[in-house]
């Protein structure tokens, strides 16, 4: 008898730690086989329960019957007095069956009258903590149905790498907590703020986009309002760096001016941007990246009132007609609040990419997220501090994502930097046509080039 005991409490010991094992070395093979299935059937078991625990149940008038008048039937507590009789039960809305996912499953549900997929985003939280998983995100793929996505574990913690992309302008930064590429394309979504706390990974995100954007042919331009420290080892790969703010108020007059010059270039060949142009006119794309946007609005007394308004306009031009002339921002700043002035606001208007890292305050979060969902904001605001190059990412398609950068070192981005040195093209070149600022020799130019 002692035997058989012993036998059946090693054998048990002998399972559990075969299972932690498979977990550890084969989590994704140990949540299809043994994990999902079990919580699959948790999900079908408890979702009365839970439905009804997140207020996510209507009452609905039945007929009931039973056998036992008198005993409680039903969700809710409901006597029953006759044996066949309407009562009101309270109705759960219809589960599909959970599907697996990378890191967790999802499912779909079918609403019931009168309920939108917010009243399931607020209760997402809810949710998370009735089937003990990391988070549940909603999403409403078409009317009359949401989906729950479930993630067991937070899937940031650890990132694998990805390999980059080959298209122009585009760069895979990071991952999103769907398991898909993170990715930057300048051609869908010109311009970018990307805000965050000291320390949250804002540069991290800079430096994957150097050494993504170095080896193509693309002219790279630097603000960096933190007197060159973060922009000017990568020198050799910029074809223009500003580091003060006279500076930059120079190169964005520039930038207007090439603007105004790739506009006439433009209007010229009947073009409505400059992807309509035949690839030998085609003037070379123009990334700018500014590191500490906040530093080109603060104002120390009124001397400066003239120059940052200058200034502002400038940035603010280029942001409104950038994107048609292949000019992009990526902003980067630590705070995009409205108490900077009018003029951070109608940029913050412009750039339709927003990434929001770990904040202080909650209304750089409102301000760089802006109208999306406010479980968004919550979301933003619980990044952990030991996570940095986590953030919300709010794309083309409106919908908000986690995500995290993979690290980049400084050191991996001055190796790009310097590696593809001759790729950079002089300012004095990329301006060139703005130097003659003709229209007529720009006519005869392009005349020429399009004869060629
Ligand atoms: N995606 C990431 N994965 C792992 N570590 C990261 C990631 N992003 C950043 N880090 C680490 O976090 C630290 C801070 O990153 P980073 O310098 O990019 O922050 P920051 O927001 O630019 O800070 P600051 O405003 O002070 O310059 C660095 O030590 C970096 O190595």
């Amino acid at each position: 008898m002692r035997d058989d005991l012993l036998t059946l409490l090693t054998a048990l010991a002998a399972m559990v730690l075969g299972l932690w094992a498979w977990r550890r070395w084969h989590y994704r093979s140990f949540w299809l086989v043994a994990g999902y299935p079990l919580m699959a059937l948790t999900v079908r078991g408890t979702w009365r329960k839970v439905a009804l625990g997140c207020g996510l149940t209507k009452k609905r008038q039945r007929w009931w019957f039973t056998l036992t008048p008198g005993a409680v039937a039903s969700t809710g507590l409901v006597k029953v007095r006759r044996r066949f009789q309407r009562i009101a039960v309270d109705t759960k809305p219809w589960m599909w069956l959970p599907l697996p996912t990378r890191h967790g499953w999802r499912v779909t549900l079918h609403l019931l009258e009168g309920q939108i997929p917010d009243d399931y985003s607020q209760a997402a939280e809810r949710l998370a903590h009735s089937w003990r998983v990391h988070a549940v995100r909603v999403s409403s793929p078409r009317p009359g149905r949401v989906v729950l996505s479930a993630t067991m574990h937070d899937p940031l913690v650890r990132i694998d790498r990805l390999p980059p992309s080959d298209a122009l302008l585009k760069v895979v930064v990071g991952r999103l907590e769907t398991g898909k590429p993170w990715e930057i394309d300048f051609r869908t979504v010109p311009h970018w703020l990307n805000a965050g706390a000291t320390q949250s990974g804002k540069s991290n995100l800079a430096n994957a986009l150097i050494v993504g954007l170095a080896p193509q042919p693309v002219a790279l331009v630097g603000f960096d309002l933190k007197g060159g420290v973060e922009f000017t080892p990568y020198a050799p790969r910029l074809s223009a760096l500003a580091t003060t703010r006279a500076e930059c108020a120079a190169l964005l007059d520039d930038l207007v001016a090439l603007m105004a010059d790739r506009m006439g270039l433009c209007r010229t060949a009947g073009a409505r941007n400059i992807w309509q142009l035949p690839p030998g006119v085609r003037p070379m794309p123009v990334v700018v990246l500014i590191d500490e946007l906040a530093e080109l609005y603060l104002m120390a007394d009124k001397s400066e009132k003239d120059e940052i308004a200058r200034t502002s306009t400038a940035l603010l031009r280029v942001a409104q007609l950038g994107r048609a002339f292949g000019i992009y921002l990526f902003c980067c700043g630590q705070r995009i609040g409205s108490d900077l002035g009018p003029g951070v606001t109608a940029l913050r208007a412009q750039c339709s990419g927003r990434i929001c890292h770990r904040v202080n305050d909650p209304e750089t979060a409102t301000m760089t997220l802006g109208d999306l969902d406010p479980a968004a904001l919550v979301s933003a605001r619980a990044i952990p501090a030991e996570t940095p190059g986590v953030a919300i990412f709010a794309g083309q398609d409106g919908q908000w994502y986690r995500a995290r950068s993979f690290l980049v070192t400084e050191q991996a981005a001055e190796h790009a930097a310097r590696m593809y040195s001759d790729l950079t093209p002089a300012w004095a070149d990329i301006t060139s046509y703005v130097h003659d600022t003709d229209t007529d020799t720009s006519e005869l130019d392009l005349t020429e080039l399009l004869d060629a």
